[in-house]
């Protein structure tokens, strides 16, 4: 529908809500939330590295053919992060990002496996991100906790190293709240992985794996069953399967849905043959998340504007999106019984007359 100028003042009105909306981000990677500014700086500082340092440069290496090529890419950048201050730099300025974003609580998923076995010793890692997120709560209020996650292409080695490092008591950080399991899903079946998911369930982690990304319906139903997955990191075939939607959408486990990273790395063709409204209609608990914005030229506001477009919302059917997200988080119930009101009362003020 072409958009005259009232439309135009209305999307502009919408886009003015979301800036200004609450939010809690569930479904957000490390590496993949460094900014241009931090990737180049970095780039700079380690000039053996094939990422260009010049911010614009980096608009065309982060273009992907595919899922494969996006991993390839972003390991590049993994590469670059080799001192616990580059850690705690970035981590600082993700919690700053997300922040301006109006954010009040993200679950940050990070793969200390990556880090560790490029030689940063477990412990400065530990410490550089808990010190980076206490700084960031108390400079702009935004909570952050940890989800970590086995890069599961790189095999049971990675499984038990990411287990060990979540669950051991002298090393696990007080903001870890769960356990997840990344990177390509081809080849990489689920149920492998679950002794793994076994341990950090009993040490008390909650299970949050990506499946269904860029495979069928089948990884989901097995995320599910073998790793007793709580929520789901994209999901997207799901909607292949009827079933499956009316398990998700009875047990309320929630699909962390990230359109633009669809796009991105092609697991779906265009925005407009995004599932999410399947997802909707079949009673699913969908959460609105951004993955790797800088990388997908994205943010955690624009996957909002893009969920309003094909969903078809105002500015109640965002605010229901933003209490979605903190229903479907592992805040505790006063944590996100204040964010619920607080989406109340900016709505009811943003509409009041
Ligand atoms: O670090 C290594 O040495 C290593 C060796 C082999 C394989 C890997 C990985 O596959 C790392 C994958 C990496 O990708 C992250 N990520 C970011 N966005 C997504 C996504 O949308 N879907 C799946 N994975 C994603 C993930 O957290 C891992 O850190 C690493
Ligand atoms: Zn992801």
């Amino acid at each position: 529908m072409p958009a005259g100028p009232t439309a135009d003042a209305g999307a502009r009105d919408l886009h003015g809500f979301i800036a200004g909306l609450p939010k809690a981000e569930l479904h957000v990677h490390h590496v993949g939330s460094a900014s241009p500014r931090i990737v180049s700086e970095l780039a700079a500082r380690h000039p053996d590295s094939k990422v260009p340092t010049d911010p614009e440069a980096l608009v065309d290496y982060f273009t992907f053919t595919d899922f494969a090529h996006f991993i390839d890419v972003y390991l590049s950048v993994v590469d670059l992060i080799r001192t616990p201050e580059d850690v705690r730099l970035l981590t600082f300025e993700v919690a700053r990002d997300l922040a301006r974003q109006q954010v009040r609580y993200a679950e940050l998923t990070i793969t200390p496996f990556s880090s560790t076995r490029r030689g940063i010793d477990e412990r400065a890692f530990m410490e550089a991100i808990e010190d980076a997120r206490k700084a960031a709560e108390a400079e702009f209020g935004t909570v952050l906790r940890w989800c970590f996650d086995i890069p599961g292409e790189a095999g049971l080695e990675a499984a038990e190293e990411t287990a060990r490092l979540a669950t051991s008591d002298r090393i696990r950080p007080e903001g870890l709240v769960s356990f997840g399991l990344g990177g390509p899903e081809i080849g990489v079946p689920r149920p492998q992985f679950k002794p793994y998911f076994d341990r950090a369930i009993a040490a008390g982690l909650h299970s949050v794996p990506h499946a269904g990304e860029t495979t069928g319906p089948q990884t989901v139903w097995d995320a599910l069953t073998h790793l007793r997955a709580e929520r789901i990191g994209h999901g997207t075939s799901s909607a292949r399967d009827e079933k499956l939607l009316a398990h998700l959408a009875e047990h309320r486990i929630a699909l962390e849905v990230c359109p633009t990273s669809n796009i991105a790395t092609r697991a779906v063709r265009t925005l407009d043959e995004h599932p999410v409204k399947e997802f909707v209609r079949a009673g699913v608990l969908v959460t609105i998340n951004s993955d790797d914005p800088p990388m997908f030229g994205t943010d955690l506001d624009n996957e909002y504007a893009v969920a309003a477009r094909l969903l078809g919302l105002d500015e109640r059917g965002l605010a229901g999106l933003a209490k979605n997200a903190v229903e479907a988080s592992f805040l505790d119930a006063p944590g996100k019984a204040r964010i619920r009101d607080e989406i109340d009362t900016y709505t009811a003020e943003w509409l009041a007359p």
